[in-house]
């Protein structure tokens, strides 16, 4: 994979004009051959990013290259490098801030978002009849590098069962071995949210 900064730049205009990085919201990477990642900078209006406005990271943390001195990496880049240390096969990371994220987050008070068995989970990697899967769900910190720790605890001893975790009242963040992959990611977790908030409404119970 070469330069991904037009593949995040299209990504990141896509998911302003559905509301879904609304002003500065969420951030975006996917790492270069050399497992080095480019991440949006911090408080960039995602609606109308160029190539500028990026930082490259190593999976260290440290910065590479800045193509503007002003820029700051993500405020979330923690949560960024935690996610490709933990899954080698991962070259892209997307973290979006929908309504309805936040919504669903708050239908249930343990760690895990229990999911509809309807036929978009395929498109996150389950392939069974009536699957009884879940998303983990995370508390959301000020101090962000708590969240990373958290993400790490978790997923070192459990391997979740899609490419996508939730933080409570913050997002989701999805993971994927391409940027055109985890876009798709982020339409069908956003589409499973928009799903639970209609059934909740509709008075369709699912838990599992
Ligand atoms: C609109 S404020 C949202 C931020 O606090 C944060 O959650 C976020 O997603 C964007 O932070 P950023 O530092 O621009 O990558
Ligand atoms: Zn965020």
């Amino acid at each position: 994979m070469n330069d991904p900064r037009q593949a995040l730049i299209h990504a990141s205009r896509q998911f302003y004009q559905l509301g879904w990085m609304a002003g500065t919201a969420g951030n975006l990477s996917a790492k270069m051959p050399d497992n080095s990642f480019w991440i949006t900078a911090s408080g960039k209006q995602k609606g109308k990013l160029v190539v500028e406005d990026f930082v490259r990271i190593s999976l260290t943390g440290e910065v590479l290259e800045n193509p503007s001195p002003q820029n700051k990496p993500s405020a979330e880049t923690s949560i960024h490098q935690a996610i490709y240390s933990l899954f080698p096969e991962a070259n892209a990371c997307y973290h979006v801030h929908s309504v309805e994220a936040k919504l669903v987050s708050n239908f249930i008070d343990h760690e895990q978002l229990p999911l509809p068995p309807i036929e978009m989970l395929k498109g996150l990697g389950i392939w069974e009849e009536n699957p009884k899967v879940y998303m983990p769900v995370f508390e959301n910190y000020l101090e962000v590098p708590r969240i990373a720790e958290n993400i790490i605890q978790r997923f070192k001893n459990t391997t979740p069962d899609v490419p996508a975790l939730l933080i409570r009242n913050h997002g989701v963040t999805v993971w994927a071995a391409s940027p055109e992959a985890a876009e798709n990611h982020v339409e069908l977790a956003e589409y499973i949210f928009r799903y639970i908030v209609a059934a909740r409404q509709a008075g369709l119970n699912f838990q599992h």
